[in-house]
């Protein structure tokens, strides 16, 4: 099977085709305004999981306290907030309570906030019946490593279930390609010039690519043994296509300056 994958919502041309409705999940750690508005409005329904409700919330009075900006909290509220809520302060929990905003709190033990997140995503899914949203996750890629590693683990898993999880943070734009072929639409400008094939969660793989700068025919990659890092995006190539015969890791540097248009 081939699969064509953009990212419209981090790439500042208007003609890029957009791919579905998205669900935007933001999770507890640091991330930039510009940033955060790009994916908030490419968005159609946001939710923060747990002590994410404090990112968003300071990020917006950080944002407000430099450009000096009025009610810039009322121009980002996010359609619900969800988690076991140890992270969720107060003063933010009373702010967007006493603005109407549904706080859940589940107190599972047994699945993360990201989890519930999703969870409460396929619900809204089932009443609305439709298509499903792509969903895309503000952070989880770094900070504490057992999360970071529940996120590769939780959208490989994802995979059978969900058709499109991004991963994305002011560093990176990752995502899990499942078994097939598939054909990555680059914009230079807002991705590069690093990029990797991740064989995380998997024996092994045999990958072949164009469009790298380092190319693979028909070679093996695992985590024991060749791991494609620090690879680079070619500039004058405007697709990258990668054959993998196991779900693979794609990962993507982000151009900062490029959030700012
Ligand atoms: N340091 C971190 N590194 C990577 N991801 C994180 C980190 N902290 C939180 N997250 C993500 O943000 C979500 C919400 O985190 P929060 O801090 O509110 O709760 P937590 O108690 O640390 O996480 P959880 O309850 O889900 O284990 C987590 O489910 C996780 O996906
Ligand atoms: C084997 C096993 N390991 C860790 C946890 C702990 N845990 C996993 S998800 C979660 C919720 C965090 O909000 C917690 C506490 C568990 N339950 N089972």
């Amino acid at each position: 099977m081939s699969r064509s994958w953009s990212l419209p919502f981090l790439t500042s041309h208007q003609g890029d085709e957009k791919q579905g409705k998205y669900a935007l999940i933001i999770l507890n750690q640091p991330f930039s305004f510009a940033l955060l508005r790009r994916l908030w409005n490419a968005s159609q329904w946001r939710c923060c999981a747990d002590g994410g409700a404090n990112r968003l919330h300071d990020t917006l009075t950080a944002h407000k306290d430099i450009e000096g900006s009025q009610d810039l909290h009322k121009n980002y509220l996010p359609d619900l907030i969800k988690g076991d809520l140890d992270s969720l302060r107060d003063d933010v929990r009373v702010y967007y309570e006493t603005t109407g905003i549904p706080v859940v709190q589940d107190h599972d033990q047994d699945s993360t906030d990201l989890m519930k997140c999703v969870e409460a995503l396929t619900e809204k899914e089932r009443i609305e019946g439709g298509d499903q949203y792509d969903i895309i996750i503000l952070g989880g890629l770094s900070g504490r490593l057992d999360q970071t590693v529940h996120t590769l683990s939780y959208l490989h898993k994802l995979r059978k279930t969900r058709h499109r999880v991004f991963a994305v943070s002011d560093e990176n734009a990752a995502w899990l390609l499942d078994e097939g072929e598939h054909h990555i639409n680059i914009d230079h400008d807002a991705f590069g010039p690093t990029c990797g094939l991740l064989p995380v969660g998997i024996d092994y793989t045999i990958l072949s690519t164009s469009g790298l700068r380092w190319n693979l025919t028909d070679t093996k990659s695992h985590f024991d043994g060749m791991v494609s890092t620090s690879n680079h995006l070619v500039p004058s190539e405007p697709v990258v296509t990668i054959q993998t015969s196991k779900p693979l890791w794609w990962t993507m540097e982000l151009r900062a300056k490029n959030l700012e248009s």
